[in-house]
């Protein structure tokens, strides 16, 4: 198969490479710069493309690659950190920062280049200090800037190419088709990266990979873990068992709305297991909202662990791992700090001795919606929003008890109703309600009351990593706010989340 090495610099922009690379219909790999080079070639990459970097090149300790790899005969794309280390590789000169450039820049063409589209210049996203000052030998400059005279080089004889700027990023202008002439033009790449073939390529690979063991695999209702449990199912049908637990941290209907949908689509073996009281007399007198994940966490590896125990012979976990999960860990930088004990069910296979089975580990959120459609899954699944492991724990602020879940439950789900019907639901990534761990005085048919508030979040995002607060139209959010303060007992104020990822999160703890 072909594919595009992306060696990662530390950029904060690698994945977003790989994701444009993705959606031109080439398959892309993220690797950490420090790949032993044998380990590079056996990869057998069609096209290399080097990534930008917070490091700068002048520096002794800066990050660099085996220069090896530029005589290997393949397509080279440098960008940022990537252009200044092909320059200094290649015999080029660099100039160290004087002043950094950040935001958008002028770009002018000054010579012909496979990559520039039709016109004279763009309007491009830059983000450096350094800049190439000579550019090595075979190479011409193909575009410069108020700022810079060598914003763009090239030499197509041995089909190298570098850019100062991102043309990853969306605020630079036409830069995906930049890459697409990368990927087309000058490494003659086809596009034939898509969900159908994913699919086929699974159907085969997992019989074979699995033969006649089992397999257990813990099912939320979410679309990672429903794409995982169908293409499980029509891979090895009967030897998959799925198990759905119910902590009693879900959402109104929740569980039997996925659970019946599977079951009668179909002819899953699936343990749907009662589990409410244990999660809840567990979280009991906990506010704290680490502690609330740790004990949640460890509450699902047990009662998984127990039921997984009552199916005899089975050797294999399939998990809903995404391609973000896998670069977090080899990315450049190395594991981020923690932010949020994140539940999952990683504590398992040590364990329990058994092998994982992670068909989505490449590919990314977007991706395993268009594979969802390919298996046939009903749009209510394929649009859902992301549904965190803790559930409502993490929406209940303060301590968990069943009546406050209640009201969160109810306020919930005139959220979720009323952004279907405004057609808002699918607009949005994520939109819920929270219930604050306080009391307000309001006045209802002239009575004082003293209640609780319910914060509405709703968010726009690509992939969770950074988001913005939706706006929503303010008729919209009326409305639910009436309908909350007027249905949902115990309410009397509704509020609405402004607030942006960073500096927040999505989800309040
Ligand atoms: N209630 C549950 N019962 C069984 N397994 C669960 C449950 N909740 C979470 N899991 C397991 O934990 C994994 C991680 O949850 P996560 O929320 O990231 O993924 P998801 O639920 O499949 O999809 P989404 O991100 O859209 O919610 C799931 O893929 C699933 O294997
Ligand atoms: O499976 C999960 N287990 C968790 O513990 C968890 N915590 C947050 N989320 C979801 O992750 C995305 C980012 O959330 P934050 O901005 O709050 O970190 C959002 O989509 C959140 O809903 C979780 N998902
Ligand atoms: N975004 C980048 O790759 C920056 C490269 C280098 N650190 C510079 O400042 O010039
Ligand atoms: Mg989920």
């Amino acid at each position: 198969m072909q594919k595009v090495i992306i060696l990662d610099f530390g950029s904060q922009y690698t994945q977003l490479i790989a994701r444009r690379t993705r959606e031109a219909g080439v398959y892309s790999e993220i690797h950490p710069c420090t790949i032993p080079t044998a380990e590079l070639k056996a990869l057998e990459p069609s096209a290399i493309i080097l990534s930008g970097g917070p490091a700068s090149v002048s520096q002794l300790d800066s990050p660099g690659v085996d220069a090896d790899i530029f005589g290997w005969g393949l397509p080279v794309l440098g960008i940022c950190y990537g252009m200044q280390l092909m320059t200094r590789e290649l015999g080029g000169k660099i100039a160290p920062a004087l002043d950094r450039e950040y935001g958008r820049s002028e770009l002018a063409f000054a010579g012909p280049s496979l990559l520039w589209p039709e016109g004279n210049g763009l309007s491009v996203w830059m983000s450096h200090g350094d800049h190439v000052l000579e550019v090595p030998p075979g190479f011409t400059v193909t575009a410069r800037t108020g700022n810079i005279d060598v914003a763009a080089m090239a030499d197509p004889d041995r089909k190298m190419y570098a850019l100062q700027f991102h043309p990853e990023v969306a605020h630079t202008e036409r830069g995906d088709e930049i890459l697409r002439n990368f990927l087309f033009r000058v490494a003659g790449l086809a596009s034939s990266w898509t969900m159908s073939s994913f699919v086929d390529s699974m159907l085969q690979a997992l019989p074979a990979r699995i033969g006649e063991d089992k397999v257990v695999c813990g099912l939320s209702g979410g679309i990672d873990s429903t794409v995982v449990a169908v293409l499980l199912n029509k891979a090895i049908g009967k030897n998959l068992h799925c198990i759905f637990v119910d902590n009693g941290l879900l959402r109104a209907g929740e569980g039997e709305e996925v659970v019946g949908y599977l079951r009668e689509h179909f002819d899953l073996n699936l343990h749907y297991v009662k589990a409410q009281d244990r999660f809840l007399s567990r979280l009991k007198g906990l506010e704290d909202p680490e502690q609330k994940r740790k004990v949640i966490g460890y509450t699902f590896i047990e009662v998984f662990e127990e039921e997984a125990r009552k199916i005899p012979g089975v050797k294999y976990l399939a998990q809903g791992t995404l391609y973000p999960d896998v670069i977090e860990s080899v990315s450049f930088k190395g594991p981020s700090a923690v932010i949020k004990s994140h539940h999952n069910v990683g504590g398992l296979p040590e364990k329990m001795n058994l092998a994982l089975v992670e068909p989505l580990r490449e590919l990314f959120k977007d991706e395993v919606r268009k594979v969802a459609q390919e298996l046939g899954l009903p749009d209510f699944i394929v649009w859902r929003h992301p549904f965190p492991g803790p559930g409502l724990a993490i929406r209940v602020i303060g301590e968990i008890t069943e009546p406050r879940l209640e009201i969160l439950r109810q306020a919930d789900k005139i959220v979720q109703h009323e952004l279907m019907a405004s057609n808002w639901y699918y607009k949005v990534w994520q939109g819920f309600a929270v219930l604050l761990p306080l009391k307000t005085v309001g006045v209802m048919g002239d009575e004082r009351t003293y209640e609780h508030v319910i914060a509405l979040r709703i968010v726009d995002s690509i992939d969770a990593m950074t988001a913005d607060w939706s706006r929503i139209p303010a008729e919209i959010l009326a409305r639910i706010s009436n309908r909350i303060i007027n249905e949902v007992k115990g309410v009397n104020r509704v509020v609405y989340d402004i607030s942006s990822k960073p500096p927040s999160t999505i989800e309040w703890e």
